[in-house]
């Protein structure tokens, strides 16, 4: 087996045509991605255990993965992501999203924002819920972030020059792989900003980005402070383990399906990314476990092309039943943004400059640039950003939150899932909306995240726990070839607009009663005009993006009676050998962005493995 100099970093070995794999590994991982990279190096660490990678996407180094600056360019690159286009959205005037999701050796964390934060104490609270218990509480799951992440506390400099900078190193580890750390700079206005939010009623700035609190938090972002390069699940869980010989990796290779003897996993089958007919599949076989890691969008897909999904839409694509699991593919959902309210400053200048300056203004460019030469600082030193509210609904919605709340708890479970959703489905939704109803009313769980850049325009406010419930799906006529079938089915549940209605009616009241006001915000989006509920519906069907690249819950956590497709040690239900471990198996969206957490579902995934071989 010959190792290719792919560049001067040294990893796992890497292969590129199948034929030169080995014919059995103990474990084989589908997807190397931000937790399956995670979950490969924890496996391999020991020695005892060999594990293949199969990575559909390239093994990619380039800068447009490695840099941090602006948090945009693995975004930018169209070759490391797929961008599959949605079902046209019903509520949403038939509009089609574009599904964005990495594909390259290190999945979603090379190309995302570098946003690095956690979820609240109640989200992960509320998973454990579902089972009656169990150990993906926040207590129990705390220790997984802590070995999962190193903080990198910011520079005196930054702490005093900004608004309420607060950390606590007692949320996180000090070996973690994965560096987070803050910028040398933040542009002044986001101060501005910051301040304002520390007067809304009931607003507390919160003593860490990972203390699982509300409030106004700085956050890191997934940089490496020793050469401001993008850090993520590559560098820090697959470059440097060459001395494993234990540890296989194949990339640009698509996995098919799984291969099952009865209801027992057993390989996998694969083909080149590029290939367009099975002529040229080979096989692969486990010793002892498959993990599925493919993400949110592709691990349904893999598991209905395998068989294992709704019955109904298997036997539609003439897939033989290997095991009737209802919930593969359902309850999908994701944060949801491009909500309207959005702002211009016309007091902005001349006092501020603002990140949209690097793009418009060739000398504050250079000057940002030789700082960032000289020591890594000044506006380059950011990614994507750095500072953000994560507002309660009753934060928001004082006076209407619990009437809110109430109807959408009284609502009738089945009235706005697809139709024919299966009555396990149904009754998950139903949990769920129990739980969300008293999330909605809750002082502990955010719905609302206003994200501030300090620029002289900012955007409106990212919806965190959308009602509404969509699915993901192969595609009946051509399971493998074509890409799956993803309807957000966004604005489905009315219950979205009442809440919606709410965010524009705060936001607007932020802009106007803070002390903001004074750099004279101008609303650019809706309008003033616009100030019914109807209104702001029209405008947000035509506007509105059902998706922050954070999809979850097509391969829900959840009990078989509610639709659940893992238990809590991520085993597929009814199968021998197949378990799953990525975002898809969060059975309910982090009132945050999800990295930090899809990180912690592949290091305990790990954990609960090696506990079983
Ligand atoms: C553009 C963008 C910006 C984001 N910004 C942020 C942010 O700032 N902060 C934050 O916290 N989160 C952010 N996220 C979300 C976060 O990155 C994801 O939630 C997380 O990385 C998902 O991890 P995962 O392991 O579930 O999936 P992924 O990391 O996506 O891994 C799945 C892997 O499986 C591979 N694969 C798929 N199908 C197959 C197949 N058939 N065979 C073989 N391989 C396959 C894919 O190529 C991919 O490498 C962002 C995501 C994106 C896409």
């Amino acid at each position: 087996l010959t190792v290719p100099a792919f560049d001067s970093i040294s990893h796992s070995q890497i292969f590129e045509r199948g034929e030169d794999l080995g014919a059995e590994y103990d474990y084989i991982v589908v997807g190397g991605g931000t937790a399956g990279l995670t979950v490969a190096d924890r496996l391999t660490e020991s020695g005892r255990y060999s594990v293949l990678v199969i990575e559909i996407g390239r093994y990619e180094n380039g800068t447009s993965v490695t840099t941090a600056s602006q948090g945009i360019y693995g975004f930018l690159d169209s070759t490391l992501q797929f961008n599959i286009p949605s079902v046209p959205q019903a509520d949403l005037n038939n509009r089609t999203i574009g599904v964005i999701v990495g594909k390259v050796l290190g999945g979603s964390s090379a190309v995302n924002g570098l946003q690095v934060m956690r979820g609240q104490k109640a989200d992960y609270d509320r998973w454990n819920k579902y089972f009656g218990g169990g150990s993906w509480g926040w207590n129990a799951i705390l220790p997984y972030f802590k070995k999962a992440w190193r903080l990198y506390p910011p520079t005196p400099e930054f702490v005093s020059t900004n608004y309420k900078v607060k950390w606590n190193t007692k949320y996180w580890g000090s070996v973690g792989k994965l560096a987070a750390s803050f910028p040398k700079y933040a542009f002044p206005f986001q101060n501005e900003l910051l301040k304002a939010m520390d007067e809304i009623p009931g607003v507390k700035f919160a003593e860490d980005s990972g203390s699982g609190d509300v409030g106004v938090w700085w956050h890191p972002s997934s940089v490496d402070p020793a050469t401001w390069q993008r850090s993520f699940a590559r560098p820090a869980h697959w470059d440097g383990v060459e001395t494993r010989s234990n540890y296989d990796t194949l990339v640009s290779h698509k996995v098919t399906k799984v291969i099952f003897q009865g209801t027992t996993a057993k390989g996998v089958q694969y083909i080149p990314a590029s290939a367009t007919t099975l002529a040229g599949a080979r096989t692969v076989r486990a010793k002892k476990e498959i993990i599925l890691s493919a993400g949110t969008i592709h691990t349904p897909q893999i598991l209905q092309a395998s068989g294992v999904g709704p019955k109904a839409l298997l036997r539609q694509a003439n897939i033989p039943v290997v095991k009737d699991l209802p919930g593969v593919g359902a309850n999908f959902q994701d944060h949801w943004f491009q909500l309207g309210a959005q702002y211009t400053f016309a007091k902005f200048r001349p006092t501020f400059q603002g990140p949209n300056d690097l793009y418009s203004n060739a000398t504050f460019l250079a000057e940002a640039q030789a700082q960032f030469a000289q020591n890594f600082s000044g506006p380059l030193s950011i990614a994507s950003g750095s500072a953000a509210g994560w507002f309660p609904f009753r934060t928001i919605a004082p006076d209407t939150y619990k009437s809110i709340a109430d109807r959408y708890e009284a609502q009738n479970p089945a009235a706005y899932l697809p139709p024919g959703t299966d009555k396990t489905v149904i009754a998950g939704y139903q949990a769920q909306k129990k739980a969300t109803a008293a999330l909605l009313r809750s002082k502990d769980a955010a719905t609302y995240n206003l994200f501030i850049r300090g620029d002289e325009s900012e955007g409106g406010p990212v919806y965190l726990h959308p009602v509404s419930r969509g699915f993901v799906n192969i595609n009946p006529a051509d399971p493998i070839f074509a890409p799956p079938l993803v309807d957000y089915r966004a604005l489905s549940n009315p219950a979205d607009i009442d809440i919606l209605y709410e965010f524009t009616k705060f936001t607007r009241k932020f802009y106007a009663e803070t002390s903001i006001k004074k750099w004279e915000p101008v609303e650019t989006a809706p309008g003033l005009g616009v100030t019914t509920k109807d209104g702001v519906a029209e405008y947000m069907r035509a506007t509105l993006t059902p998706s922050v690249f954070h999809p979850v819950g097509t391969a829900s956590m959840l009990p078989l009676k509610y639709g659940g497709v893992v238990d809590q040690k991520l085993k597929v239900y009814g199968l021998k050998g197949l378990s799953v471990a990525d975002a898809s198996v969060m059975p309910d969206l982090p009132g945050a962005y999800t990295q930090e957490t899809a990180y912690v579902i592949g290091e305990k995934a790990a954990d609960l493995i090696k506990a079983r071989a």
